[in-house]
Order: C-alpha cells, then structure tokens, then sequence
C-alpha cells in the first residue's frame, strides 16, 4: 500500500460506539432539550498540540467536572482539526508532526489514542468537524460536535451534521452574521443524500434522518454577540424560523478578540445572564489550557502546556469561572 493510502475507518474506529459515549450523547441532549437544568459548559485547549500534556489537563477537568457535576455538564474540547483563515497549522490528525509534512496516517492513530485516553477520564469530548472525510475516523468517540464559523454555510457540512449521531453546533459567520447558521440549524435538522466514506473505506451514498440536536453557536465577529440584547435576538431569530430557541455562547474566537484576558468578563456576563433566569442559555464555550497564552509554532521547542494556535486561558483563572458558572447554574434552577 504506497504510504499516502488511508486504511478503512474500520481499521480504527470501533465497530460499536461506547456506552459511555451514548450516555454522554444523551446528556448533553437533555441539557440541550432543557430536560437536565445543567449548564453544558465546552472547555479546553483551542488545539491539542502535545497530546501528553493535554491529557495532563483533560485529568485536571475531569476532577473539575465531578466537583461541579450538580450543576455543569462539562464536556471536553478534543480538537484535532484546525480551520484556518488563511493558512497555518491544520491539527494534529492532518498534520501530527505540525511541520506541513502532512502524515494523516500517523495522524489518525495518534489523534485516536489521545481521544481514546481523553475519554477514559470520564469526560464526554467535543470536536469541531473540518474535513467530512476525516469525520469518519473520529465520530465513534465524540459526544458534542461543532460546524465552524469558517464552513457553516458548507452543504458537505451541514450534510455531515444531519448525519452525525450526536448534538451538533452550528457557529455564527465570521463576519458576526447569524442567518447562515440558522439557515444551517434547519439544514441539518433534515434528511439528506450525500457522499461519504463506509467503515470499509469504499466511497458510499450516506442517507441521513436529520439532527433533531442541531443548535446555534454564538461566537462574536468583528464585534462581540454575548449580551443579553444579542442573545435575545438570535433567540428570537430561531422561534422564527420555527426552531427550538436554545444557545450556546462561546465565551473565545469574536466574542473576547481572540484575547483570552477576555474571556473572564464574558463568562462573567454569561453567568449573570444564567443566574437572570435565561434557560435559553443552555451553554457556554471557554478555550482554557494548562498555561495562559499562546506560542508561534515558528519558535524553536514548543511548549507542551501553552496553545500554538488561539491564546487560552490557564487553568488556574479557569477554575473560577467553572465556580461562576456552576453558581449562576445553581441559581438558576433555585
Ligand atoms: O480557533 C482557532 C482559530 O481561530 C481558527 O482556527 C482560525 O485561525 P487563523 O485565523 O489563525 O487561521
Ligand atoms: C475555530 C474555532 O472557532 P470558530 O469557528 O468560531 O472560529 C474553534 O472553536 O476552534
């Protein structure tokens, strides 16, 4: 087999999904549905990078996650795909040597062990799907999906999406417009007929049911769309379009500038929002590593703990807001 070939899904993913990854699926749907009076709270490193090290942070979460397991469902970012502005860094599955050489291979069966040891901590993962192929090598594992803000108005996406045995976000525009993602919200709610990949590796018409756990993700543009005046209006944009309304708010990305010294203030406002009584507010999204900051992947070693794509916060400012949060969840539901 020349070396570029990639053997069957098959070959990696397992024939049958984990109970625990069908329990947690259904988790974070009762959050979503609003049956569960929890906050989903999304966290973690913007990309893994350094798996070691990342695994070392999934442990610190995890011990945060049964801390706060009365009011938060927390859910692990395991993102092992970038999308990229223009061009960068792609993720450790496309690119597991961060040097463009492009070994997707080695990348599925590093990127799968980390998910598989990630998981074993107990949290459900989340995974931002870039590439449709790549999709069928990792969803057996992941518990919250995203569509970016940089594919969301994809057909091939949204196609995905409907497809997808688990709750998928749909991000706002780049450019802060929330229609496109609407409009994907009830793309994805639909059956489609699409191309895709068999367990076996052989190209295959994929027919979809629909997602009925499809929702909005606000995550800022140019400007931020965190406050409650925006949240209202893409609350009232979904009842429009005869969709659930339910959001969750990425705290990083255009709601902080990509400044993580910002992301504190908006989950601050996001809490208050939560404690005001907004059930609507189902979710939150925070990028958190071990340190605070991030690194050029240009400069000499790489730091394990420390972002080589979008700076994070650390965990030591982490824990507070996982505090704040669980706080206004509580109150919430008082
Ligand atoms: O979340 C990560 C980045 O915001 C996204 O991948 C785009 O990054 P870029 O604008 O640096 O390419
Ligand atoms: C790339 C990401 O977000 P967005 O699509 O909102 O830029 C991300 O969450 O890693």
């Amino acid at each position: 087999m020349p070396e570029d070939t990639l053997p069957p899904p098959a070959e990696f993913a397992a024939h049958r999904v984990a109970d625990a990854v069908t329990g947690h699926r259904d988790t974070v749907t009762g959050v979503l549905s609003r049956r569960d009076p929890r906050l989903l709270v999304v966290v973690g490193p913007c990309s893994v990078h350094d798996p070691g090290a990342a695994l070392d942070y999934a442990a610190l979460l995890a011990g945060a996650a049964e801390r706060y397991a009365d009011d938060l469902v927390v859910v692990l970012r395991a993102y092992l795909e970038k999308p990229r502005t223009v061009s960068g860094w792609t993720g450790l599955l496309p690119d597991p040597s961060l040097d463009g050489k492009g070994d997707i291979g080695t990348g599925i069966r590093r990127g799968r062990a980390f998910l598989a040891e990630a998981a074993a901590t107990g949290l459900p993962l989340a995974y931002e799907f870039v590439d449709p192929v790549l999709a069928h090598y990792v969803a057996d594992l992941i518990s919250w999906g995203a569509v970016g803000a940089r594919t969301v108005a994809s057909q091939p996406h949204r196609h995905l999406a409907s497809w997808l045995p688990m709750p998928v976000g749909m991000k706002n525009c780049v450019s802060g417009h929330i229609g496109t993602a609407v409009d994907a919200v009830r793309a994805a709610g639909l059956s489609h007929a699409f191309p895709g990949v068999a367990a076996d590796g052989r190209l295959t018409t994929l027919r979809s049911t629909g997602n009925p756990d499809a929702h909005l993700v606000l995550r800022g543009g140019p400007t931020p769309n965190h406050d409650a005046a925006n949240v209202a209006a893409a609350l009232a944009a979904l009842t429009a379009a005869g969709l659930p309304p339910r959001v969750v708010v990425d705290a990083s990305h255009g709601n902080s500038g990509k400044d993580h010294d910002r992301q504190p203030a908006v989950v601050e406002d996001l809490a208050e929002q939560v404690a005001g009584g907004n059930r609507a507010l189902v979710g939150v999204m925070v990028e958190s590593y071990l340190s605070d900051g991030r690194q050029d992947l240009a400069v000499g070693r790489l730091r394990p703990d420390l972002s080589v794509t979008d700076s994070c916060l650390g965990w030591d400012r982490t824990v507070p807001l996982l505090e704040t949060l669980a706080r206004a969840a509580r109150r919430r539901r008082g």
